[in-house]
């Protein structure tokens, strides 16, 4: 097994190598997927990510339009076949006629997990007055949690990661810090995240190590 050293650790104890993530990225937009404007929604989900974990991560990245079928097929096939433990949609969460990621969420989930969405709007509430406008939730489906973030490239890392003061200290937390919580509790590998971006939380009785 692969290991690294807590340096900050009085006795130096090896720390195991961060598991492995499977996620699937999708991004839903009927303009970006037919070429009109180039994607925006998987560059900026990629890079958060990578940004936020210590996991070393496979994406399984998709480009589809906002059509239902297509997107419920999409997430069955992420989660079903290719294992992924967690997907991160973005786009198709608005009140238009063509948003329907939420309801194709909702065909596919398991059980909702509504206060992802609750806690996004409010965040969102922060950056733009219509953060009320999506629709966005979450669900549980087998071993992965599918969460929808608006279409918006930069409201990614805003819903996320949560809004911080200039001193860099979080004034409203992202929905992120639950999310490895969340994975542990539906039997997913342990999600480590850096602190700087992200601090994720668990109960006390959760926490394996704590990496540097
Ligand atoms: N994947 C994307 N890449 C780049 N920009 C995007 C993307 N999705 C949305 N946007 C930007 O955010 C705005 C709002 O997103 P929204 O999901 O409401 O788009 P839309 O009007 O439904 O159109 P479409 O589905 O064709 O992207 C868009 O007008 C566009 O400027
Ligand atoms: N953080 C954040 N949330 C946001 C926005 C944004 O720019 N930043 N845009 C809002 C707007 S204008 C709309 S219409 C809804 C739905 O967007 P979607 O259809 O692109 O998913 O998300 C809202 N939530």
């Amino acid at each position: 097994m692969t290991t690294t050293t807590d340096a900050s650790s009085p006795s130096a104890c090896p720390l195991p190598a961060p598991e492995p993530v499977h996620i699937g990225i999708v991004s839903v937009s009927d303009r970006a997927s037919r070429g009109a404007y180039e994607d925006k929604g998987l560059p900026a989900l990629q890079d958060w990510l990578t940004r936020a974990l210590h996991n070393p991560i496979t994406f399984e990245p998709r480009l589809i339009p906002d059509e239902p079928e297509e997107i419920a097929r999409t997430l069955i096939e992420l989660v079903d076949a290719q294992r992924c433990s967690l997907v991160l949609t973005t786009g198709g969460t608005g009140p238009a006629p063509r948003d329907v990621t939420p309801e194709a969420t909702l065909a596919v989930g398991e059980r909702e997990m509504p206060g992802f969405g609750e806690q996004m709007r409010q965040i969102s509430l922060r950056f733009v007055p219509t953060a009320i406008l999506s629709r966005q939730t979450a669900v549980i489906r087998g071993q992965a949690l599918i969460i929808n973030l608006p279409g918006q490239p930069k409201s990614i890392a805003e819903t996320l990661e949560g809004l911080k003061g200039a001193d860099g200290a979080p004034l409203v937390p992202g929905v992120f810090a639950a999310v490895p919580y969340c994975i542990d509790l539906i039997g997913g590998p342990y999600l480590e995240t850096r602190e700087s971006v992200c601090a994720a939380f668990r109960p006390k009785t959760a926490v394996r190590h704590v990496r540097p």
